[in-house]
């Protein structure tokens, strides 16, 4: 059973040297939070402080306090103790081991004995991407669809860390849907950068960012629901176009229009 922590965001100073639009933010097992703003706005600053459990030692000053103080400095240079993982863009394997290698190195070092976590993790990850991972596949030689969704499995089962961070994975090739189900589903903190509506939408609260800082945090109030489920349905339109795109389909013949009531629907809304 993975311990539970309540993380808590102290505010530091924007870009602009004022006050970040909030006093704390505390955020609790199962709680689902995304975060959002334009470009160069912070948020990767934001999600950096949480995985380095900042403590006013960076350039935004924020404090990253766990079950309300200070966390101990096994948390931040012991891996094995560190409740956090960091899944971004840029997560690559350098090392050229096979994934069942790799996997089996971070069962023992997170999870001793538990070689029945493998199978599990590998069966996972699979239902992330379209395109199979196998046990035998190399590490380096994976897709970024697959990497991202075996880091993923990888976090959820073999990490098991209470707190789950992910920097813009939308991008991937991965099923969103299916990934923000997954770590919907257990009881681990989430906290995910992001640009996509559907993946902002379907999060607890939004924090949203501007000239380096907090500028507010949104709860929704549930009056999204309707937005969110038009989203869902464009979502597995371009889910579908882009699958067949894939398979080198043609349109031309003007047969597979995307529905554009649900996508004026959806407008509409906004
Ligand atoms: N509070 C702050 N005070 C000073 N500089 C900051 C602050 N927050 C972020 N920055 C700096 O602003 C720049 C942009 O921040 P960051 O990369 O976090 O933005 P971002 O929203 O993640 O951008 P992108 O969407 O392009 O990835 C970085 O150089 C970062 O160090």
């Amino acid at each position: 059973m993975t311990q539970q922590f309540t993380l808590t965001i102290e505010s530091g100073k924007n870009r602009l040297g004022e006050q970040e639009g909030f006093g704390r933010i505390e955020i609790r097992p199962g709680d689902t939070l995304s975060i959002v703003g334009p470009t160069g706005s912070g948020k990767s600053a934001l999600i950096n402080d949480i995985e380095t459990l900042a403590q006013g030692d960076t350039i935004t000053g924020r404090r990253i306090l766990i079950n309300g103080e200070e966390p101990p400095e096994s948390f931040v240079r012991e891996p094995a103790f560190k409740p956090i993982s960091l899944i971004t863009q840029n997560t690559r394997c350098l090392a050229d081991l096979s994934v069942e290698e790799f996997l089996l190195m971070h069962i023992r070092a997170r999870r001793p004995s538990r070689e029945d976590l493998l199978d599990e993790t590998i069966n996972l990850a699979n239902t992330f991407t379209g395109e199979e991972i196998s046990l035998k596949s190399r590490m380096s030689g994976l897709s970024g669809g697959q990497t991202r969704s075996l880091m993923i499995a990888d976090a959820l089962i073999i990490g098991d860390t209470p707190i789950i961070l992910l920097d813009e994975i939308e991008n991937a090739g991965i099923f969103k849907d299916r990934v923000i189900q997954s770590l919907q589903g257990g009881n681990k903190a989430v906290i995910l950068v992001t640009h996509d509506p559907y993946l902002a939408l379907t999060t607890g609260r939004r924090i949203v960012m501007r000239y380096g800082g907090v500028s507010s945090v949104i709860e929704p109030t549930g009056q999204e629901q309707d937005l969110i489920e038009d989203l869902a349905l464009i979502e597995d339109r371009l889910h579908q176009l882009r699958e067949k795109l894939r398979l080198g389909a043609s349109f031309s013949s003007g047969s597979s229009s995307v529905h554009s009531e649900v996508v004026m629907a959806a407008v509409n809304r906004v």
